[in-house]
Formats: C-alpha cells, structure tokens, sequence
C-alpha cells in the first residue's frame, strides 16, 4: 500500500506552493522559476491564486482572476481590499476540485505545479480556504511550501527573528516539507542570516547591539527555533538576476516532497473532501432550479496548452457557507450567486 502510493508519488508532479509576506518576491520568484523550467524544456504548469494582482509577468495557466473578480466581489459584497481577497479565494476554493482535475490531466507533460499566492500571506495560510486549497494538493500530490523571505529586509535580529517565527508557524501549519528561499541576494548575500541560524553566538552578538527590550525575548526565542533551523533547507536566491536556481532544484529534491504527511493521512483528508461535497449539496439547493444553466463545474478557466477550453468572462463563483469565516459575508454571498443565477439564466435564454 505504501509502495504503491509512494509509486503514484513519484510519477506525479511536485506542486511548489509559493509563500511570503507582501512585496518578498513572489511573484518574481515564480516567474523566474517558470522561465528557468521553460528553459530546460520542462515547463511547469502555473496557478495565480492572487486575485487582486494587476499584471503577471508569467503566464498561468490557471488564474484566479479568470475566474473571480475581486473588484467585482469588493461591490457586490460590500467589503474592503482585504476582505475582497479573502472572499474571492474561498469562492475559488469551493471549485478547487476542478483545479485538481486539471492538474491530474496534465501530470504527465508537467513536473512541476507552481502556485503563486495572495500578497497578503495570512490570506492564504491562515483562512479556510487556503488550508482547503494546501490539503487538496498535498493530500494528492508530492508537495512542498516555499517560504519567499526579502533578505534585504531582514538584516534586523529582531526583525529576521519575527520572519523565522512566522515561517516555523507555517510549517507547523502546513506539516509539508518546506524550503526557505533567501531572496533578493543581489542587494544583500544571504549569508549573514546563514550565520545567525548556525551560530547562537554570532546571533547573540548581533542582538546586543539592540537596545529594544525585545532582545531578550528574542534571544530567548533562537534558543526555541533552534530545532527548526537545525533542519531547515535554505536557498539563497534573486529572483531579478535570476542566480540561485540551481540551488533551490537540489534543495527541492533534498525536501523530499514525495513523503509528505498528507500523504500517509489521505484517509483524514478524504473527509475535508467530503465536507467539501457536503457544501456543494447545501448548494444545491440555490443551484437546483436549472442546475445545466450554469454548473459549477465549469467555472475554472484555464489558459494555454491543456484541452483548450474556451475562455469566458465569467464574474462569478459561489458561496461557501462552511469555510467563509466572517459570518456577515453569508446573506452577501447568498444574493450575489442569486443575482448571478438570474443573470446567466437571461445570458442563456436570451428570448425570455
Ligand atoms: N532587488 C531585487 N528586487 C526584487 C527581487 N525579487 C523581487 N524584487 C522586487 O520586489 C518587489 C516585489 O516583488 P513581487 O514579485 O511583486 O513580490 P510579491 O511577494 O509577489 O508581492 P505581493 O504579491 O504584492 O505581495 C518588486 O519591485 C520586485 O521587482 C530580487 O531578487 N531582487
């Protein structure tokens, strides 16, 4: 049984879910991941999950924006930027089956699944729908999070601290192997912080020359994470210059991605599935009346080279009543896919 799902494992593409606070270089990281890919002829097949980005400078294959409007879902549910964000990845998490429809269609020309995230980082690993999306992909697929962290940014001991205590929480979280890429080495080289997590004492000494009356609980903190970093795999990379590539690849194949503990607990996760099919019958009955106008199901657009669906201005999505954490965004969301109904129900029929 092992060897059989260890078997699966190893044919099946590595999904990189790609991590990190605002502005670290995500988004640059991924792309230069995927042209790095390209140019070894093995290109990977890409999903934005960031519905509030303006322009990607890769193309993905699947993007959230094609299928959410989080400008639209900021009107119609009346909330701010963030709570938009947050609205718009739960709408798309209640179809993520589909996504993982399209990625097992595609595992054989794809080695890798590269996955770009929200900007703001607590939108994805702290909400329901970003633990949805991360245990459908580790529960089917070998995977490992990339924790992008801007090393010019974190020179700080203290500030350095609070990104490591951040990224231990994640791995916590995620309980996937998990990798930290040292971006922007172009500005800074990453090895100070190399030092810092080898070596308590060159940290300490660093720590002393702050005043703040956090430096003892700092210093007491790298005591604690010292354990996450004896095990850490750290890579030092810049994403505009594009150096460090070689490095993040062995340091993949070093994660060993293939044995994730979603893996060995996928009868636990069969139950997010079915709480997830759950939702989906509860909604059901908002759907029911002529449930072929408009099924759900289709509602994941794709670009480029998979079956070549055809692509749709779509604004829409659905409300996911178990895994939306604000409750007042329900009655929102239960209008909003009302409206929706009633207008692609008028786009169908357009004689009525
Ligand atoms: N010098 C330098 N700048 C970088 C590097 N990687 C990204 N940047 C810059 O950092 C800024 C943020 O990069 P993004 O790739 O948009 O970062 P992000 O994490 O996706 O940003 P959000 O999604 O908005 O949170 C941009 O101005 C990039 O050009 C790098 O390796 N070196």
């Amino acid at each position: 049984m092992a060897a059989a799902s260890e078997e699966l494992a190893a044919a099946a593409p590595v999904c990189v879910l790609v991590l990190g606070m605002a502005g670290s270089g995500k988004t640059t990281f991924v792309q230069r991941l995927a042209a790095h890919l390209h140019g070894q002829r093995c290109p990977p097949y890409v999903i934005n999950l960031d519905p509030a980005v303006r322009g990607l400078p890769f193309p993905a294959n699947i993007d959230i924006r094609d299928t959410v409007k989080y400008k639209e879902v900021m009107k119609q549910y009346g909330l701010g930027p963030n709570g938009g964000i947050v609205t718009s990845l739960n709408l798309f998490a209640t179809r993520f089956d589909q996504v993982m429809k399209f990625i097992e269609k595609r595992q054989n020309a794809s080695k890798y699944v590269i996955i770009d995230t929200p900007g703001q980082i607590e939108v994805f690993t702290w909400s329901a729908s970003g633990t949805i999306i991360t245990e459908a992909l580790a529960s089917s697929f070998p995977s490992v999070v990339v924790y992008v962290m801007d090393t010019s940014r974190s020179t700080n001991p203290i500030t350095f601290m609070s990104n490591m205590l951040y990224a231990c929480s994640i791995l916590y979280k995620t309980k996937l192997p998990f990798i930290v890429v040292m971006n922007k080495t172009d500005i800074i080289d990453h090895s100070f912080a190399v030092e810092w997590m080898q070596d308590f004492e060159t940290f300490q000494d660093a720590l002393n020359q702050e005043t703040s009356y956090v430096s003892n609980l700092t210093r007491s903190m790298s005591l604690v994470l010292d354990e996450f970093y004896s095990s850490l795999k750290v890579v030092g990379v810049s994403a505009v210059l594009g150096t460090g590539l070689d490095d993040f690849f062995v340091q993949l194949s070093k994660a060993n991605p293939h044995v994730t503990l979603y893996l060995q607990e996928k009868a636990q996760n069969k139950e997010k599935r079915e709480q997830l099919e759950h939702l989906w019958k509860d909604m059901g009955s908002v759907w029911s009346d002529d449930a072929s106008a408009m099924s759900p199901s289709e509602l994941i657009l794709t670009r480029g080279t998979l079956d070549e669906e055809e692509e749709r201005e779509s604004d829409t999505d659905d409300i996911d009543h178990e895994v939306t954490e604000e409750s007042h965004e329900e009655p929102a969301f239960r209008n909003f896919m009302q409206e929706t109904r009633v207008k692609y129900q008028r786009s169908s029929n357009p004689n009525e």
